[in-house]
């Protein structure tokens, strides 16, 4: 089965010359959910800009490639890619614009030109996906920020992509909250791809992380065995929150 996302030796250079990248290979199959791990500065956030074309080769200075679906990364294919991709980025303030929800959530599905009453289900739909159905008529900005978060996971939603990546999903959320967009997550019927430095959610959420390090992949394997490998986790600086062990999840409570 062709990966829905293919990346084949990406190497980036920002146009300043740091080099934030180094022959990144990632594969992602339909319907997996993939943590994206690794401390600051890895080089994670330029990964996952070049997922939808916001940064490229032409952006700086880079080689390899990547491919959504068999679609190659090309400005004739950018419009596609873009709808196919969708990226929830850390700030939902970065996403939310408009003077309502159903207005923000339905401002991607209407650029595609989809109107009336098939615009109306595509915004209720996405909206019903993250229990957020109940404030269509509400101004984004009186929401409270996990309310925000879950509108912009909608916004994405509603252009229904083949790939969810997510910039830090769990970041500011109180408990509750973050329980609550764990188990929308988890229901969810898409591909997902999960920016965390949130090692726990990674473990309850996703079966299989990477591990990025200094611009290179250094780990890709079972989400358990990353964080069970004490040699590569204090190598790459990566840290269990104080009182966590994986090892005392149940094994058949992990995602498979
Ligand atoms: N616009 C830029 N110009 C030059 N260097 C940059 C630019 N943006 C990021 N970098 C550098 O590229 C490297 C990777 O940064 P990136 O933001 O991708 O890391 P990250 O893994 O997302 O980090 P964090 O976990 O802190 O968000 C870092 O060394 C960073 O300083």
């Amino acid at each position: 089965m062709t990966p829905v996302l293919e990346v084949d030796g990406l190497s980036f250079a920002y146009p300043d010359g740091h080099q934030a990248l180094f022959g990144v290979d990632l594969h992602v199959h339909a319907g997996e959910r993939v943590a994206l791990l690794g401390p600051n500065g890895a080089g994670k956030t330029t990964l996952v800009l070049h997922l939808n074309g916001i940064l490229s080769a032409e952006s700086g200075d880079g080689a390899g490639s990547v491919s959504v679906s068999g679609l190659a990364m090309h400005k004739k294919n950018l419009l596609e890619i873009r709808r196919r991709v969708g990226i929830v980025f850390q700030d939902p303030d970065d996403q939310l614009f408009m003077g309502s929800v159903r207005a923000d959530v339905g401002f991607g599905p209407a650029n595609l030109g989809i109107k009336g009453a098939a615009l109306e289900r595509r915004v209720m739909d996405a909206l019903e996906q993250v229990g957020m159905a109940d404030f269509a008529d509400r101004p984004p900005h009186h929401l409270s920020f996990g309310q925000r978060r879950r509108v912009a996971v909608a916004t994405v939603l509603a252009m229904e992509p083949e790939i969810l990546v997510l910039d830090e999903p769990s970041s500011n959320l109180d408990p509750a909250s973050r329980r609550e967009l764990a188990d929308i997550l988890r229901g969810l019927d898409v591909t997902v791809l999960m920016v965390t430095h949130d090692l726990p959610y990674a473990l309850e959420l996703c079966p299989r992380s990477v591990v990025l390090s200094a611009g290179r992949v250094v780990a890709d394997g079972r989400t358990y065995d990353v964080l069970t490998d004490d040699a590569l986790m204090s190598a790459h600086r990566l840290v269990l929150p104080w009182g966590f062990d994986p090892r005392s999840v149940p094994i058949d409570s992990l995602p498979r």
